[in-house]
């Protein structure tokens, strides 16, 4: 058999992954940035080729859609989507968030199940990818309201998950509170106390110390890593990050820790910015426990101003950290990124970054961290997590953070690593792609045509 050159195969799965998934735009820009990269390991590894290991990996193992039933506090009957991709189990059980928002939809879970193949391959955990969640918009929603959704999703998704198959996490609109009312149904259902079930449950009760801050830390780590390389600190530098859900409150409370000042945060109103450096304890009150509009932060600090609409990479910063939500920082924020010196960008959401901004960035120079490598740490903090549930065990905070601290420290090694043997020497992006894949199409590749 005559296989295709590299370029040719790429170009003819992307063609077959665009015509099968037409509309999925997200899906679709996902497939696209991973594949445009793979050349240079397919190259070195025709076998793959030859296995049909793309073909493969671009179709999820299984996806899932169900109805979700559920009552509000009026007695008022609703119905929501729901949603578990479960997209590649070769290294390991289906591992990834539920994503409760009302933007929620089948491409949507398809690129992030996507994306959390790469990035648990990244973590070297030994877990798959998946993804799930809904289109239920908690925003606004009783305590009551969340559970008795919360309880709907799980009598559906009990039957399809389990500590050795699926184990799904938080994500957008998913949090402790969530992931509370999530097990106790799936006891309730199962009657059985499977801890290793979900991630992210509370500290009392099997969850991990560290991993509600994990992701937040583990990309600020990353960026550290990278300025550490180029002989550059986080210290003394200003940082402007988005949002000001978990991620970003534990990105700004990091770079704090290491001496930098973070001056935004934002939600889908507009943003704050404080030049005296974000007061985390403001920020968590409104944000985490009032569930407020993040103007209410500017309300309570004199050195803050609220700005409506408008966008964070306006502010001039030398670092910045997207952590809310897919393609939030375009070309246009990414010129006067650059504009205003920006040195590093560490993608602390999945895919914030347009492939055009990314172009741009990368082109610059600048320091370009993508999210499946910079923000791997809640998913391996997750993963450890479940190591202390088998083994019954709890470690301590000190522990937890530096176990988080060493595996960022590796994901950056393999991606710098990956980045140099392919030719591209500090392009995270091919880096993260090609070191991600070679461990999961090697893993396929073993396990046979399944
Ligand atoms: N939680 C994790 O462990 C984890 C791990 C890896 C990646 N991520 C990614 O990080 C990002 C943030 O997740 P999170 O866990 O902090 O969620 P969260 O619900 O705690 O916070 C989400 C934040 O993003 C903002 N946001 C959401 N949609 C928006 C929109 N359309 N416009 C403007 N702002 C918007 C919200 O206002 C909020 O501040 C997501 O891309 C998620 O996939 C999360």
């Amino acid at each position: 058999m005559t296989l295709p050159t590299p370029e040719a195969h790429l170009q003819s799965v992307l063609e077959a992954v665009e015509t099968r998934n037409s509309g999925e735009a997200e899906f679709l820009q996902a497939a696209r940035e991973v594949l445009e990269t793979l050349a240079p390991v397919l190259a070195e590894h025709p076998e793959f080729i030859e296995a049909g290991i793309l073909e493969r990996l671009v179709e999820p193992e299984r996806q899932l859609i169900f109805r979700v039933p559920w009552t509000d506090d009026a007695g008022r009957v609703r119905v929501n989507r729901g949603f578990r991709v479960q997209f590649n189990s070769a290294l390991g059980p289906y591992k990834g968030g539920l994503r409760f928002h009302p933007t929620v939809n089948l491409s949507v879970v398809k690129f992030l199940g996507f994306e959390q193949i790469f990035k648990n391959a990244l973590t070297s955990q030994r877990i798959g990818g998946g993804k799930g969640g809904s289109d239920f918009d908690p925003s606004g929603r009783s305590d009551a309201e969340v559970m008795r959704f919360c309880q709907s999703f799980m009598t559906e998704l009990v039957h399809r998950i389990g500590e050795h198959t699926d184990i799904p996490a938080g994500d957008i609109g998913v949090g402790a509170r969530e992931i509370g009312y999530l097990f106790g149904q799936y006891r309730r259902i199962t009657q059985r106390y499977e801890a290793g079930v979900l991630t992210g449950k509370g500290v009392g009760w099997g969850g991990a110390e560290v991993r509600t801050e994990a992701t937040g830390y583990g990309a600020v780590f990353f960026a550290e890593e990278m300025l550490l390389r180029a002989g550059e600190a986080i210290e003394g530098r200003h940082a402007v990050v988005s949002g000001s859900g978990n991620v970003a409150t534990y990105a700004i409370e990091k770079i704090q820790q290491l001496g930098g000042r973070a001056l935004t945060a934002s939600d889908s109103s507009g943003y704050i910015v404080d030049e005296e450096g974000i007061d985390l304890e403001v920020l968590k009150q409104v944000k985490g426990v009032e569930r407020a509009r993040i103007s209410e932060y500017a309300a309570r600090r004199p050195s803050a101003r609220f700005v409506a609409g408008g966008s964070v990479w306006d502010v001039p910063a030398q670092l910045a950290f997207p952590c809310a939500t897919q393609n939030e920082l375009d070309a246009e924020a990414a010129r006067t990124l650059l504009k205003n010196g920006v040195r590093a960008v560490s993608e602390g959401a999945n895919m914030p970054t347009t492939p055009e901004a990314v172009e741009l960035f990368q082109g610059a120079g600048v320091l370009f961290a993508p999210g499946k490598a910079a923000n791997a740490g809640g998913v391996a903090t997750s993963a450890l997590e479940m190591s202390q549930n088998a083994a019954r065990s709890r470690w301590d905070r000190d522990k937890s953070e530096s176990r988080l601290h060493g595996i960022m420290r590796d994901v950056h090694e393999a991606s710098y690593a990956a980045s140099e043997r392919y030719g591209r020497p500090g392009d995270y992006v091919l880096g993260a792609n090609s070191a991600a894949f070679v461990t999961v199409a090697q893993a396929m590749l073993e396990q046979g045509v399944i």
